[in-house]
């Protein structure tokens, strides 16, 4: 199956795409990246989507995180080094108290682009563009930086690449050794509780380690991890242009990232974003919120995964924590019910997001936590799998999100507030989660 050409996909209007100023800039940075090498390989796609049919299976739990949205300025080695510090240790507790491997996801190295709910921002009185992420435009609100700027496409190859080379050399170059578990805690917050509590754990996993050395097993496995790349797909003058024939199968992939995802803003059945994402043979993931109905779930699974193939389709469920109870268990019991091949993955951060008072938008630790017990509990119910789920974290000690051990509350926000768009869980909130979910996890 040949994919469609751009202008094809262009013509049946894809939602939530920059308006640019000169479409000549935008042939010659599309033009640009077809010719750049890939960021992945289509066999490391392949082996991503094993990983995920395991998860379907009960037999792996998935965890990916990262930015809401990644930004050209924090292409750095503490940034990219503290956010997959996290994610390891997140990876280490769930895989030891739940004693099942852990697939693990950034939403990293191509998440710079945003779905808005307004094309326009206004503040005090000046309307401009929204902020639709450095992949399109400037943070800055000046009518300038608000235009959006397709050489920006070209950047986002540019920081993708250098953040994937890091994560590579991070991965397999030691620092994601096991032995190190105690390392990645050195410079934690002492007095918090999960820090103390991963202590332990990390404690237990060394006399393990030293246990297992000792009579001579020291497999690969303790000194490197695999990890993967994701972002939603959503400018598809970026992604058709990262798109390239497999040599191998001759099947088109998507080389930009590993695993590549459909937002909830852009999963109409007959839109240009399900018709560009049929025909890549990437793993894919799909947003379902409130809105969708088992019978819209099963549109797209015929659509996306023909061949009922397994690990290619992920529904990420966004219900919100108020009704993620009552909203998935039909969207799962009927697609279950058809046979559908399908990870569920649980996005507890999407449905759950409001506005304070004094203007920040922000989460709530304990709804965040909820989702993800309404998405555990659901599936218990129903005896399907759940498979994992999809945070926006980050290493640093931010403020965005309310509660937690740390107790932010909405005056707090304002302390180390960083986020370019949505609220992000911070290095103690993300490690209480990754507690909690393990409890979860050991109870199912
Ligand atoms: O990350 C998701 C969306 O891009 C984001 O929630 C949209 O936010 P907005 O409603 O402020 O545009
Ligand atoms: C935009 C996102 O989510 P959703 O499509 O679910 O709103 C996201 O995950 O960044």
């Amino acid at each position: 199956m040949s994919i469609p050409t751009l202008e094809q996909l262009h013509a049946l209007h894809p939602l939530q795409q920059p308006t640019y100023p000169d479409s000549a800039a935008v042939t010659a940075a599309v033009e640009k990246l077809r010719l750049a090498p890939p960021l992945v390989f289509a066999g490391e796609c392949d082996d991503l989507k094993t990983k995920i049919a395991a998860v379907s299976r009960g037999e792996a739990f998935l965890l990916a995180g990262g930015d809401c949205a990644e930004t050209f300025a924090d292409v750095n080695a503490d940034n990219v080094r503290n956010k997959l510090r996290v994610l390891l240790q997140m990876a280490v507790v769930l895989t030891y108290a739940a004693s099942v491997p852990v697939v693990k996801i950034g939403r990293l190295a191509g998440q710079y682009a945003k779905p808005r709910s307004s094309d326009m921002e206004t503040r005090d009185g000046q309307t401009l563009p929204a902020y639709r992420g450095d992949a399109v435009n400037g943070f800055e609100f000046t009518p300038e930086s608000r235009i959006p700027d397709p050489q920006r496409l070209v950047d986002v190859y540019n920081a993708s690449a250098a953040t994937l080379n890091l994560v590579r050399a991070f991965v397999t170059g030691g620092f994601a050794d096991l032995r190190q578990v105690h390392t990645w805690n050195n410079d934690f917050v002492r007095e918090s509780p999960y820090a103390q509590r991963y202590e332990l754990v990390a404690g237990e996993i060394e006399r393990a380690l030293t246990f297992m050395k000792a009579i001579g097993a020291d497999p690969d496995e303790f000194h490197r991890v695999d990890f993967h790349s994701s972002h939603e797909a959503l400018l598809l003058d970026y992604e058709h242009a990262m798109t390239r024939i497999d040599s191998r199968t001759e099947l088109p992939y998507n080389v930009s990232a590993h695993m590549v995802w459909i937002g909830e803003r852009t999963r109409q059945l007959d839109g240009a974003h399900v018709e560009y994402f049929r025909h890549i043979r990437n793993p894919i993931g799909v947003k379902l919120g409130p809105t969708a109905t088992a019978d819209d779930a099963l549109s797209l699974a015929a659509k996306l995964n023909p061949e009922n193939e397994p690990g290619r389709l992920t529904f990420i469920t966004r219900f919100g924590a108020a009704r993620v109870r009552d909203g998935l268990a039909p969207l799962v019991e009927k697609v279950t019910a058809e046979g559908v091949e399908v990870a569920w993955i649980s996005d507890p951060m999407h449905g759950n997001t409001f506005e304070t008072s004094t203007g920040y938008k922000t989460r709530r630790f304990d709804d965040v936590l909820d989702e993800i017990q309404g998405f555990f509990d659901v599936h218990r119910s129903l005896g399907t799998v759940p498979g994992g789920m999809m945070v926006e974290m980050t290493g640093d000690d931010v403020t965005e999100c309310i509660g937690g051990g740390e107790e932010i509350d909405e005056h707090g926000l304002a302390h180390r507030y960083e986020s370019v768009v949505d609220p992000r869980l911070n290095r103690v909130q993300s490690l209480e989660l990754a507690f909690l979910v393990a409890e979860m996890l050991r109870q199912s």
